[in-house]
């Protein structure tokens, strides 16, 4: 499934119109019943329906809405928010129809007709805009956006919540805070986006019968359960553990065993065939006491127990993950900068490894081999001299440029994790939970992405896999065992096991 800004979306349509010839009637006719075939899951025919038509394509669909749930018999009205004059071409057709079968359309007056019609009402059916909107709600839209979410009452929006912007980048917007929305054809990017997503409520994408090909020109994809069951690959009956990747992990400093241990554990888990953490001979102990499966590499360390420069031999490992609870000094960051730079396998730089290649950002474009570099929004926005904020409002943007300018793979971690190859294509992670948002999620999503990178060919679709797993196996212990509140990346660990038997 691809994730489409407006501007997308709209030469899918035209595509759809021009190239094959469907009438945008049509396309309008599909949206609507589409729509309607959903929302009468969530309504019954005691319920009054109150639905909301604005002046474009996205009232049209509500004519048509509500064509059709009259037609099959439930209680409806439209309140449409537009002039007569205003509503033109295919909404108008569709207003017509709704019309001959008689069905009532109620004017927009004041917020007090609104609230009126609201009082009389039990679901509200949300078209009055869709990706068309631009800049601040004008009236009597504002007016009306506001009277429909303090009327309480539970809202189905067309295609997007009105109001609400289809592409990442805008704030200040007054929008619909939907219960659900029925997205019509394509997710739009700011389903996907921090600031704008809650206002969706739960989303369902509707077919409206327009082919794939009709959205090349969007590069973003959403990755669920469906590609996750797709390219898990299974373990062979005649496969050994050097099968499945020797992994070389280097971290830990001896005040932060934590980081690594969390890693090493997950790595495990996450399905490599052998791993190998590197790291300052003060912490091997407490890091064995946890992970016996795995073997250890004494690094050479300064007298407070960090890594210091020196050379590693990667040779006979598949992968290498690097930066977890390093620190900081100067000569652990010329190590891991060194290191990166050399690497000729895969590479996964997280945490503090992160901070290291800041110094010289030459190394991420001289490497020849595949580097991956999993930040949160803080990182991300320590690497690139962006703000925080701008990281939120601006995820996919900012994402794609830094990959294909540095030709990394790029895990940028939020509530909505995207996966960005070297060329720009990005896919988006729909599993995970609250839960995840403290401190060791990152450090065991490295282990995972890296056992990951180990079992597939394909790098983007290793670390997609990865990112689902995780968050999948924090969904499924918050429903089980734990909560948001209590859950530990230990326990996303322990949850791996029952991930991979349901999936498999
Ligand atoms: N994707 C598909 O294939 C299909 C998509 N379909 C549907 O079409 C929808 C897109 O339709 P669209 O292009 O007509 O735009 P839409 O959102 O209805 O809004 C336009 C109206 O909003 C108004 N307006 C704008 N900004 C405003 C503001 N700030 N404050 C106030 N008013 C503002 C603007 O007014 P104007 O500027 O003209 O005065 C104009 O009248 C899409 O979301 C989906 O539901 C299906 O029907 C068929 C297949
Ligand atoms: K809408």
């Amino acid at each position: 499934m691809h994730i489409v800004t407006a501007k997308e979306m709209y030469e899918a349509d035209r595509y759809a119109m021009e190239t094959i010839g469907i009438e945008g009637k049509l396309l309008m006719e599909n949206a609507g019943r589409a729509v309607a075939d959903k929302a009468a899951e969530r309504v019954n025919k005691a319920m009054h329906i109150l639905v909301m038509c604005g002046s474009g394509s996205n009232g049209g669909d509500g004519f048509v809405i509500a064509r059709t749930l009259l037609g099959w018999g439930y209680t409806v009205r439209v309140f449409q928010l537009a002039p007569d004059d205003k509503i033109s071409g295919d909404a108008a057709y569709h207003k017509q129809l709704y019309q001959n079968i008689g069905g009532k359309i109620e004017q927009w007056e004041s917020a007090a007709s609104l609230a009126a019609a609201l009082q009389e009402s039990d679901v509200v059916i949300d078209a009055m805009l869709g990706i068309g909107v631009t800049g601040k709600l004008r009236p009597p839209y504002d007016q009306a956006v506001e009277t429909v979410n303090q009327a309480g009452l539970p809202v189905i929006s067309v295609d997007i919540p009105s109001g609400v912007p289809a592409d990442e980048g805008h704030d200040g917007f007054v929008g619909i805070k939907a219960d659900r929305t029925l997205i019509v054809a394509e997710p739009k990017q700011s389903l996907f986006a921090q600031q704008t997503a809650s206002y969706y409520g739960s989303w369902e994408v509707v077919d409206i019968g327009l082919p794939s090909q009709a959205c090349a020109n969007s590069s973003r994809y959403v990755w669920g359960m469906e590609e996750t069951r797709a390219h898990l690959g299974e373990r062979g009956r005649f496969s050994h553990k050097g099968s499945h990747g020797k992994a070389l992990l280097i971290g830990g400093s001896q005040e932060m065993p934590g980081s690594i241990t969390l890693t090493t554990k997950a790595a495990l888990r996450g399905g490599s065939g052998l791993v190998t953490t590197g790291t300052v001979p003060q912490a091997i102990p407490s890091i064995a006491a946890h992970c016996a499966e795995a073997t250890y590499l004494s690094l050479n360390a300064d007298d407070r127990g960090r890594i210091v420069l020196q050379d590693v031999d990667v040779s006979g490992y598949d992968a290498l993950a690097i930066g977890m609870g390093m620190g900081r000094e100067q000569a652990t960051a010329d190590f891991t900068r060194k290191l990166v730079s050399e690497a000729n396998i895969p590479v996964l730089v997280d945490a503090d490894g992160l901070h290291h290649l800041k110094q010289d950002m030459r190394i991420l474009t001289q490497r020849r081999h595949p580097l991956i570099l999993t930040p949160h929004p803080g990182e991300m926005a320590m690497l690139t001299d962006f703000e925080v904020k701008d990281i939120i409002r601006r995820p996919f943007a900012i994402s794609r440029h830094f990959a294909i300018e540095y030709g990394v793979y790029l895990v940028l971690k939020g509530s909505f994790t995207i996966v960005t190859d070297p060329e720009g294509n990005q896919w988006v992670n729909t599993s995970g939970n609250a839960g995840l948002a403290k401190g060791g999620s990152g450090d065991a999503l490295s282990g995972i992405l890296l056992a990951q990178v180990m079992q597939q060919q394909n790098i983007q679709e290793a670390l997609s896999l990865g990112c689902y797993i995780h968050g999948m196996s924090a969904d499924q212990q918050v429903t089980s065992n734990h909560s948001m509140h209590d859950l530990t990346a230990s326990d996303v660990i322990d949850g791996l096991a029952t991930v991979f038997r349901t999936l498999s």
